[in-house]
């Protein structure tokens, strides 16, 4: 190792990298070490404006232990995960050399050189909205920046899996499967991009925050209890999940919303039933879970009721259209709702009756309440809390009895789209880390 000052150098690397929803669920692993499933799974990689994780690894030879800060906290790096994650991109670290500031890294040197590492998310950790996927995805993917990494994205995507089964798909964009795999060491479990974020971009999706709690059963848990006990998951993994993953496939290349639609329930409603098979048994999902299922239903019927207003030809559109459902839904380890419509102009209907059912509570404004891509709420008619007192009852909510609503169950919503894979940011002021000590800056100074 050559440098001018020893002590004093600090080099430092700083990514941002999405969560991805699952639309064919992993659900189980046949090697817990390795991280190594029992299905292949095929997600939707999320716009990383709106839900990602940022991390900044840094090296200095003034560093004593590797550590790491969480959103603001300190945690501990001694679990199995994240030693996998930093084993693997050490063993395959390159020499790295900074001229300007007389900085010299040969590969041999990174074994006894140790990191700091500081990681934010911008949305709920824990709470079944795929933190773990984001975090792991970006760790691996800026360590592998910081560390000069030569390696493709399949490669770092099987190491980043180590970390967390689901952050294997994370390190693309758009439309990501992770196949099974079948060898032992796990060197063919990788995650391979179906088609990027550009390729069906008219997708709208809105997740509904029911809960930013952490959850009281978590994947890792929840899964090796269904692999242990529910024959619905033997089931689901050798029949149902192979089958779906070729139809799935065939539903994204063709842009086939009903295809997709309908698979992506079916795959959330079976994976919540593997739960329920589970002994004890385990709730994701919960009351406010379940109306916004039945709401899903009645937008497809809606939907469906105007599409069929536009066409003369009653009798035959009517038939063509039956069964054609134009909102999907799917849920992950928690209650909240990931909603897909396709289109902006679905997901205006969806959005309406979503705010009429759920409104904001009085305390909060319509800026805290809807996030991310709000254009979709300004095209809607809704610029304020009061447009949305003024929404009229959607036609099927009305009966004799006033609609019921819902006020309070809902924390908020993200507007959201598919996104693109991890990027590196660069200049040290995106950093969460002092470029001169190597600690967290202070929130103040955060980007
Ligand atoms: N930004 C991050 N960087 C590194 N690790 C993270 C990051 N965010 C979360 N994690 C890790 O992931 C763990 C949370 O994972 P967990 O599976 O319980 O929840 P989740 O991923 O948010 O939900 P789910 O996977 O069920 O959708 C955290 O305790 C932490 O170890
Ligand atoms: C329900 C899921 O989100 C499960 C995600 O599980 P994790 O990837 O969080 O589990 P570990 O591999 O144990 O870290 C479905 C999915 O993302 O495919």
């Amino acid at each position: 190792m050559g440098e001018k000052d020893s002590k004093k150098w600090v080099l430092m690397a700083t990514a941002r990298s999405p969560t991805n929803i699952a639309v064919i669920k992993y659900w189980g692993k046949r090697d817990e070490t390795l991280i190594l499933p029992v299905n292949g799974s095929i997600s939707v990689t999320l716009d990383p404006s709106h839900l990602s994780a940022t991390t900044t690894v840094a090296v200095s030879p003034s560093f004593d232990r590797d550590r790491m800060w969480l959103n603001g906290k300190e945690i501990l790096l001694s679990g199995g995960r994240f030693q996998s994650c930093l084993r693997e991109i050490r063993r395959r670290a390159e020499d790295v050399e900074d001229e300007e500031r007389g900085i010299c890294i040969k590969r041999e040197d990174w074994e006894g050189l140790h990191v700091h590492i500081a990681s934010f998310n911008n949305f709920p950790t824990a709470a079944g909205l795929a933190s773990s996927a984001a975090g792991f995805a970006c760790l691996v993917f800026a360590l592998a920046k910081l560390m000069n990494v030569k390696e493709e994205t399949t490669e770092l995507s099987s190491i980043a899996r180590q970390g967390s089964g689901s952050a294997c798909r994370s390190l693309y964009g758009g439309f990501v499967k992770w196949a099974m795999g079948n060898k032992e060491d796990g060197s063919d479990s990788i995650a391979v991009q179906l088609a990027n974020e550009t390729h069906w971009e008219d997708l709208v999706i809105l997740i509904a925050v029911v809960c930013s709690r952490q959850k009281e059963t978590s994947s890792t848990t929840g899964m090796r209890e269904s692999v242990e006990t529910s024959s619905l998951l033997q089931y689901r993994s050798q029949v149902v999940v192979p089958r779906r993953l070729i139809q799935m496939e065939e539903a994204i290349q063709k842009r086939d919303f009903p295809s997709f639609a309908k698979l992506t329930c079916a795959d959330s409603n079976q994976f919540h039933a593997v739960c329920l098979d589970t002994s004890p048994p385990i709730f994701y999902m919960n009351d406010t879970s379940h109306r916004h299922v039945q709401l899903c239903f009645l937008v497809y019927c809606i939907c469906l009721f105007i599409r069929l207003l536009d066409y003369r030809n009653f009798q035959d559109r009517w038939n063509q259209f039956e069964g054609t459902p134009q909102v999907t839904y799917t849920y992950d380890a928690g209650p909240n709702a990931v909603l897909i419509a396709p289109n902006r102009k679905v997901a205006h209907l969806l959005l309406q009756r979503m705010l009429f059912y759920f409104p904001p509570p009085s305390e909060k404004e319509l800026d805290s309440y809807v996030l991310g891509d709000t254009s979709i709420l300004q095209e809607a008619g809704l610029h304020s809390k009061k447009d949305i007192e003024a929404l009229l009852p959607p036609a099927e909510a009305k009966t004799n009895a006033p609609p019921q609503k819902y006020t309070g169950d809902i924390n908020y919503f993200i507007c959201t789209r598919p996104g693109s894979g991890p990027v590196l940011l660069s200049g040290d002021d995106q950093a969460l880390l002092n470029a001169e000590t190597g600690l967290p800056k202070l929130s103040a100074d955060r980007p």
